[in-house]
């Protein structure tokens, strides 16, 4: 069993995966923590010295290579993931991966991600909660195709990490 977390930009893969993980007890993995130990440094300072096409080049292909490995996990993926080269396919065409979105409305990301734009390299610009509101807008239009395509979708609305763990546990069984 390998479940997938996709969704925008704090939606909370990273923190509902490692909850989803222990209570499933399954090893949890988070993707842009794989490309940091692999890389030995941040997502942020990737982009900055690599840049933003060499992040996507590697986030594709450690994300097949965790795919392949022989065992169960729960993963939680980075917000453009399922959105560049192939990697949509090999989270929504395969029978041992279930993918989930975790669908947030825009205005909960926004009140999330303001007090957390600086450790995100596509945000961290962004001054204002206008400005950031406005972007997130435009980015989750574009988006919304890919995260569409998840096996399963998860309305998190203004639920708490714990009841989003339940809901997918009960699509999931
Ligand atoms: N359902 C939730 N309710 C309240 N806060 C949440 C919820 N899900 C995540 N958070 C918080 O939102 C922030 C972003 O979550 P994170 O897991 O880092 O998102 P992602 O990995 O999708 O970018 C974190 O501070 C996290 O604790
Ligand atoms: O949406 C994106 O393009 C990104 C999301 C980030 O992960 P989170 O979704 O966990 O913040 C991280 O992979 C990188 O900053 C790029
Ligand atoms: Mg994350």
């Amino acid at each position: 069993m390998k479940i997938v977390l996709i969704g925008y930009m704090g939606s909370g893969k990273s923190a509902i995966g490692k909850k989803l993980a222990e209570v499933l007890n399954l090893p949890f993995k988070d993707l842009d923590t794989e490309i940091e130990n692999r890389e030995g440094t941040t997502v942020s300072e990737i982009f900055s010295s690599r840049g933003e096409i060499y992040f996507r080049k590697i986030e594709n292909a450690i994300l097949k290579e965790i795919l392949a490995l022989d065992e169960s996990f729960v993963l939680a993926t980075g917000g453009g993931t399922p959105c560049y080269a192939d990697s949509i396919t090999v989270l929504t065409n395969r029978d041992n991966v279930t993918s989930v979105y975790l669908k947030v409305p825009l205005e909960v990301l926004t009140e999330r991600l303001f007090f957390e734009k600086d450790s995100r390299p596509l945000l961290s610009h962004l001054e204002t909660k206008e400005l950031l509101n406005d972007f997130i807008r435009k980015h989750l239009f574009e988006r919304v195709y890919y995260y569409n395509q998840a096996n399963k979708i998860v309305e998190v609305e203004d639920k708490s990490i714990d009841e989003v763990v339940k809901e997918i546990t009960s699509t999931l069984f």
